[in-house]
């Protein structure tokens, strides 16, 4: 079983319903591939914070079908392919039901299942169900009016795909089985003895370490939410959300950005259901008919936005089934992959747009990609002197979770700033996550992150003057970064919850303490309120070092406020933007607010606004008239990524925490799965409902 529950789930219906006279069972493996290492960062593929998840939610679903008189056959420390063996020494297999998946090393252990099911011999079957989405695979043709196959394709957008599955239905929960009567109506367990079943593993079973397992303990503590797997909880918080706390007219969505105040991690503006839809405790359908139920009473903006969150995932699924495949991993992303097998010769024209976006974005194939683990490391370990960026770091580190609004503003710094390869950070949300799931991670990435891309002169392809402007600022580029913590975090209160040292700094100076210089913690008063001159009595705003009037220094302070600020006390690892950000425009003459050049030419933001905006007209033709030669992009420089690194590069100081030097030099057992990086051209068929 892969969806850890027993509402809606096809497979397990399906197996009771179709063959009514022949026992079940139901099985749960613990395959030790998902407890090695990542490719790329040698991190823990599955954290303990999820691992420990895991086995709750496995709990649970033990005890839930013991309540209906049925086992569940567990195993760990093998694959399912060794486990379908040890079952064929007990019972006759007639039928396997499973969930279809769509991810490369999904589909690798279901390959491999499926061989050794037909290394039994004799008649046994695998029958792959469709779940994960909200709409079923199957409706999609006669519901959008044409095959799938036709207008899933990589460059398709979110926009375009929610127009069209606008007329497909949504299907009813299927409970059917559960309502068969306990004795008569479900299917025996097969007579074996009760040892023979298994237990659920613990996680230093498992393999994790006493460091790890301390992690998992503290996470507990330190979050918001006390996540607890499974899904009994996982429908009590459903109830609770929708109908105890009616929360729903509170949903304002994961990318309603323009909504204030979102990274207070225990408000209701988004659900928190994502681990439970990740492990599959809760179907995405029931979810659905819930918020359908809720508004037919009491309409909501927040309902439908829901709705919304709920399309995204169907939307990275679908097309990753269909379209992406393995071109999500891609360096340069999935809609241009340039000379892979498979991908676009040319960038087409929705990633031409996306990628000359609002922000002057550029085309990720013109990029270095630099290979920093210093820099990665900073930004994983939540160090890079930005407080709003280090808290969402630091937050993911120890509890597994974060809010969307902080995935986008850390994912967008990490490429518009750092510049690194996106996919060691991605890695790095695979092994931490709680709800870690891999078309939504990867598939946000590459279709969300990547796209980002600030545009710099230098990548103007074709040559010859285009940009009215000659570079991107020096400054940090991601404004989320100090946008968003002015916007959502005006008290400062989440940064200093995870970075203890700004505690006693006023919320602006917790939010940037770049703008205390040398000295500035001798100064009164730190604190939000004003500060009077004493030379001219003035009121003067927290941060002000100098009077506003008279010029005078701000009083001394008491030893209480000068607290160790450690990293804080030196500059970010990118520059922040200059205080003073008026000037005299070199383009239009104004005065007005903007910021410089990394020539240090000032010019307003209009000018820059227009100059990107240059950008995104001009962007597209450029790129067209231009694709790159195959010399730019070899071959090996697109299949390999970071496996031409040396292994001792990749020992700094963040891969270091996935395990031991020893350890972390022993090639990943990843590798001997393969798959994640090639380009998979074929879509897998599943069987319908
Ligand atoms: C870089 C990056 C990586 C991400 N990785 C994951 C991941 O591994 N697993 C994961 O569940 N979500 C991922 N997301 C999407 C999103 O951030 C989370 O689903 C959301 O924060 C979960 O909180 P929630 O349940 O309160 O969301 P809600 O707003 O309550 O949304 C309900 C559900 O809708 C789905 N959903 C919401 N937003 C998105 C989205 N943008 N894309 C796809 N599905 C969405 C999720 O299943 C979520 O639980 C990622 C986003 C980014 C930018």
């Amino acid at each position: 079983m892969s969806d850890l529950r027993l509402h809606d789930h096809e497979p397990v219906s399906r197996a009771h319903l179709e063959q009514p006279r022949l026992p079940v069972v139901h099985m749960h493996v613990f395959d030790p591939f998902w407890f090695g290492y990542t490719r790329l960062g040698r991190f823990r593929k599955t954290g303990s914070v999820r691992g420990r998840f895991w086995l709750e939610c496995v709990e649970d679903l033990r005890n839930s079908l013991e309540t209906r008189g049925q086992h569940l056959f567990l195993r760990f420390g093998m694959s399912a392919a060794a486990a379908l063996q040890q079952l064929t020494a007990q019972v006759q297999i007639a039928t396997v039901f499973t969930f279809a998946e769509v991810c490369s090393e999904e589909l690798q252990q279901e390959a491999e299942f499926e061989e050794a099911l037909r290394q039994l011999g004799g008649s046994a079957k695998l029958v792959r169900c469709w779940g994960y989405t909200l709409h079923h695979i199957d409706d999609l043709a006669q519901g959008c009016g044409k095959p799938p196959e036709r207008w899933i394709n990589p460059s398709l957008s979110f926009g375009s795909f929610k127009r069209e599955i606008r007329s497909c239905r949504v299907r009813p929960v299927a409970a059917e089985w559960q309502h068969l009567p306990k004795s008569g109506g479900l299917s025996r367990p097969p007579d074996v003895d009760e040892a023979w079943w298994g237990d659920v593993p613990s996680l230093a079973a498992l393999g994790y370490s006493r460091e790890e397992l301390c992690e998992a303990e503290e996470a507990r503590s330190l979050s918001a939410i006390p996540w607890r797997g499974g899904e009994s909880l996982a429908l009590a918080r459903l109830q609770a959300y929708i109908w105890e706390r009616r929360a729903l007219k509170q949903y304002v969505g994961t990318t309603d950005w323009t909504a204030n105040g979102k990274c207070t991690a225990p408000n209701d503006q988004t659900s928190k259901l994502s681990p439970y839809l990740a492990f599959g405790c809760l179907s995405p359908r029931l979810l659905y008919w819930e918020i359908q139920r809720f508004e037919k009473g009491d309409r909501c903006k927040g309902a439908k936005g829901l709705i919304n969150s709920l399309l995204w995932r169907d939307f990275y699924r679908f097309i990753v089934h269909y379209a992406w495949g393995n071109r999500m991993y891609h360096l340069y992303g999935p809609m241009n992959c340039g000379s892979v097998p498979g991908g676009h010769k040319t960038p087409t024209k929705w990633c031409c747009k996306h990628y000359n976006n609002l922000f002057g974005g550029s085309d990720p194939r013109l990029w270095t990609w630099e290979k920093n683990l210093e820099k990665f490391g900073k930004w994983a370990s939540g160090t890079t002197g930005f407080p709003f960026v280090d808290a969402a770091m630091l937050e993911l580190k120890q509890t597994g979770y974060m809010l969307h609004l902080n995935r986008e503003t850390v994912g967008w710094f990490f490429v518009r700033d750092l510049q690194t390869d996106w996919r060691l950070a991605a890695e790095w949300f695979e092994s931490r996550l709680l709800d870690y799931d891999c078309v939504l991670n990867w598939g946000n990435w590459a279709y969300f992150i990547l796209t980002q891309l600030p545009a710099r002169e230098d990548d103007r392809p074709g040559g010859g003057p285009r940009y009215t402007l000659p570079r991107y600022s020096p400054y940090l580029m991601a404004t989320q970064v100090l946008g968003w913590g002015r916007d959502h975090d005006p008290s400062a209160g989440y940064v200093k919850k995870w970075i203890r040292s700004l505690g006693s700094l006023p919320a602006e100076l917790a939010r940037e303490p770049w703008k205390l210089q040398a000295g500035d913690l001798d100064l009164e008063p730190l604190s939000d309120d004003f500060w009077s001159c004493a030379t001219c009595t003035l009121h003067n705003p927290p941060t002000n070092r100098r009077c506003e009037a008279c010029n005078s220094r701000r009083p001394a302070c008491s030893s209480a406020n000068t607290t160790a600020l450690g990293i804080y006390a030196e500059q970010p690892m990118v520059p922040p933007p200059p205080e003073d950000s008026m000037g005299l425009c070199a383009n239009c003459g104004s005065v007005d607010a903007g910021w410089a050049s990394e020539e240090a030419v000032f010019y307003c933001e209009t000018c820059w606004a227009q100059w990107a905006t240059d950008t995104v007209t001009l962007g597209g033709d450029a790129l067209r008239a231009r694709p790159l030669s195959g010399a730019e992009l070899g071959e090996s420089q697109i299949s390999d990524g970071w496996a031409l690194v040396p292994d001792a590069a990749l020992l700094g100081p963040v891969g270091s925490e996935g395990g031991t030097a020893g350890e972390l030099a022993k090639p990943p057992p990843v590798a001997k799965k393969g798959g994640r990086w090639g380009v998979r051209d074929r879509t897998d068929k599943v069987a319908g409902g």
